[in-house]
């Protein structure tokens, strides 16, 4: 079955930002934590984006997302507003996978209920359709039917982040927002979720913002990386440019300090 869903950009577009700059009772200008940041991402593509705690990666999935609006610049979906949008536009263009499947999951919701939630929150469906699209979404990530009525204590961490894949899914969004979607589980497993990854990429068309501080690990996944420091964008290019001839000393500097031991999991690069 083709699920690819329509082809969509979604831009940054000379994007500055500062927290509290909405605040009503501020005395003094709040810093700035973005300075003219430019991102595209489009459906199908993958774009890195590598820079240190704090350099502001999470504050640009939080605007990718709608969940901050730009103190200048703008974001962009085909070129219209984000802000523009309803809730349920919003949340139908842009999902998120966390860091984290341990604190992500509702410990006390099933994962049928888990799966279900963006279905019933947004109104869609009834509980017949939704429990069909629920099986056909745990089959899409790799997970057998029984764990629909388990709880996420009782699944391996790489079990919880098929079902974390899955829940971003289940509106079709266009772009999913992936912040160190592996970086919270074995090695063993990173390299099985990142693959699910790309396979859902190819089926769906889905476009990625691949959030990490590793460029080692972006590397092998994105086809463009975004080098970010201090809120600004220092490097930008293909995958291989950016990794293989990095032009800006941050960008050395960032290689040098992931490079990997060579029994790691992407190493060898990622198995198809
Ligand atoms: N809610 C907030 N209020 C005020 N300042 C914030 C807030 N969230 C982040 N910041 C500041 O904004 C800057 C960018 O933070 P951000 O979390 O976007 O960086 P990051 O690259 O995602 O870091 P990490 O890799 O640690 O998640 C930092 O200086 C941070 O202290």
């Amino acid at each position: 079955m083709n699920t690819a869903t329509p082809a969509s950009t979604l831009a940054l577009e000379n994007v500055s930002f500062a927290y509290g700059h909405a605040g009503l009772f501020r005395r003094t200008p709040p810093g700035r934590v973005l300075h003219g940041v430019d991102i595209r991402i489009a459906s199908g593509v993958t774009v890195g984006l590598v820079g240190e705690s704090g350099s502001g990666k999470s504050t640009i999935a939080k605007l990718m997302l709608g969940l901050a609006t730009p103190l200048e610049g703008r974001v962009l979906l085909d070129g219209q507003p984000l802000q523009a949008l309803s809730r349920l536009e919003r949340a139908r263009t842009v999902q998120m996978v966390f860091q984290d499947p341990y604190s992500s999951l509702n410990p006390r919701a099933t994962i049928a209920e888990i799966l279900a939630a963006p279905l019933r929150v947004h109104g869609i469906g009834d509980a017949a359709s939704r429990g069909a699209e629920v099986r056909r979404m745990m089959d899409a990530v790799g997970l057998v039917s029984a764990f629909a009525q388990r709880y996420p204590r009782e699944l391996s961490g790489g079990q919880r982040q098929r079902v974390a894949i899955a829940r971003a899914l289940m509106l079709q969004p266009r772009i999913v927002v992936c912040d160190e979607p592996t970086s919270a589980l074995d090695v063993s497993v990173q390299s099985q979720i990142l693959n699910l990854l790309l396979e859902l990429q190819r089926e769906r068309g889905l476009g990625y913002l691949f959030v990490s501080h590793n460029l080692a690990v972006v590397q092998h996944l994105a086809d463009e990386i975004v080098v970010l420091q201090g809120g600004r964008v220092v490097e930008r290019g293909t995958a291989n440019a950016v990794y293989f001839r990095p032009g800006h000393a941050y960008t050395r500097q960032l290689i040098g300090a992931t490079l990997l031991p060579p029994d790691s999991a992407f190493a060898a690069g990622v198995p198809a």
